[in-house]
């Protein structure tokens, strides 16, 4: 384990701020945007970003591809300017332009790890570690450099590899030396820019664990950048989502998983079923392709607005045929397709001429054909805006109140992932 020495190095690392109750990372209205030659407007790499990192926080920036993670993480390290907003690290101002305060990379006192890692083919372990100490502003003696290298490559285990040239090196343990390099200074704040992603799968399940418990054990701060929604979920105190520059939801791994805001979120964070739904006239039921459905009423659409219903799959109940008890929302479907996964059995069920994928307990014994119930528990239907609500006709989905029901046409139940 990377994290015996942890401790100790704590205890070296540890400052007066430390019983600080104040967020050491806070981002406000942060925009960046790049010239575009081919267009000659700009690119808006991120739009009014805000957030905060608790202190010993580990936060994650998750989205797809040029959602404007890295600009973000980049902008607070100081290697990219930004248009404009603010920036406080550990209290103290390191970017505003309204107040035209910029401090330099080299002093926000931080430590960040790159996806590439970044390190020197022509050096050998110990120096590369040793690279902020021995070129940082401060001018460190050369005993403390050596405790200070040693120290750090213990943490990472590669202590006895300090003399090998890092071309020699695994992809693993070249990822540990990048690491290493950055918990040299003992920084305050710790950025990850998809450090994991260069790794074969096994190899970064163990380093997700490795690296969440070694910065949770020395208290840094971190903030990390990934695409990968499990990534995200297994590391993270808490994930800022984001889609097209902007944030779209923030919240514990629990909260975006269980309770996504939007379309985008639902999908990004897993499979779901997504349900056209036009609302009742206080919100609480929704006409659907399925028929009525009661939903989770807390939402902030308003009254007989269309929207879409977003289940997962694994939310689904599927009860034991023995048993009698009526729930609300309770469905008769047939058994489309079933694939038995070991974990779960994930079947595509037939309902009304539309589909509902559910994951259900391995240990049922059902097959293709068979005809069974679900039921759907209310509180587990969560209602978010339709961004295609305006494409759909009025006739896509019946409305409650006039007694129509759900027609089958047009109102495709859309199942993602
Ligand atoms: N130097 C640049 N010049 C122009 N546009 C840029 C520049 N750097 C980034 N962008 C644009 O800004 C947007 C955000 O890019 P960014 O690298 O932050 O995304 P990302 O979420 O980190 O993506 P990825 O996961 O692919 O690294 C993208 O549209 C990208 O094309």
């Amino acid at each position: 384990m990377m994290v015996d020495k942890a401790n100790l190095y704590k205890a070296t690392a540890r400052s007066s701020g430390d019983n600080d109750e104040r967020a050491l990372l806070v981002v406000r209205d942060l925009r960046k945007y790049f010239g575009d030659p081919d267009r000659g407007s700009p690119v808006i790499a991120i739009d009014s970003v805000n957030f905060e990192v608790k202190r010993g926080d580990f936060l994650t920036l998750l989205g797809p591809s040029g959602c404007g993670k890295s600009t973000t993480l980049q902008c607070i390290a100081g290697l990219q300017h930004p248009s404009s907003g603010q920036i406080d690290m550990d209290g103290e101002i390191v970017f505003s332009d309204q107040q035209g305060i910029t401090v330099p990379a080299n002093k926000r006192k931080l430590g960040m790890v790159f996806q590439s890692y970044a390190i020197w083919p022509h050096m050998t372990v110990f120096d590369n570690v040793a690279f902020p100490l021995v070129h940082g502003s401060a001018r460190v003696p050369s005993a403390e450099v050596k405790r200070r290298v040693m120290e750090a490559l213990e943490l990472v285990e590669l202590d006895h590899l300090a003399l090998r040239y890092s071309p020699h090196l695994s992809g693993g343990q070249q990822q540990r030396v990048a690491l290493a390099r950055a918990l040299v200074h003992q920084p305050k704040l710790l950025l990850l820019d998809e450090p994991l992603s260069n790794l074969d799968v096994q190899l970064r399940d163990t380093m997700r664990v490795e690296i969440r418990q070694l910065v949770k054990q020395l208290g840094i701060t971190t903030v990390f950048v990934t695409h990968d929604q499990a990534e995200a979920m297994s590391m993270s105190d808490e994930i800022v989502l984001m889609q097209s520059g902007r944030i779209m939801q923030k919240g514990t791994p629990r909260q975006i998983f269980l309770c996504p805001k939007s379309r985008f979120a639902a999908d990004f964070m897993g499979r779901s079923n997504l349900i056209p739904a036009a609302l009742n006239h206080d919100g609480t039921i929704a006409d659907t392709p399925f028929g009525q459905l009661r939903c989770n009423p807390d939402h902030k659409l308003a009254p007989n607005s269309r929207a879409l219903l977003v289940i997962r799959p694994q939310a689904i109940v599927v009860p034991d045929p023995e048993v009698d008890a009526v729930s609300p929302n309770t469905l008769l479907g047939e058994i489309r397709t079933l694939s038995f996964l070991g974990e779960t059995v994930e079947i595509d069920l037939g309902i009304n001429g539309h589909c509902l994928k559910v994951m259900a307990d391995p240990y049922l014994s059902l097959s293709a054909g068979q005809v069974i119930r679900v039921v759907l528990p209310p509180e587990r239907c969560l209602v978010v805006p339709d961004p295609d609500a305006s494409d759909r006709t009025q006739a896509a989905v019946g409305l409650i109140g006039n007694g129509a029901t759900a027609s089958r046409n047009g109102a495709a139940v859309r199942e993602t992932r």
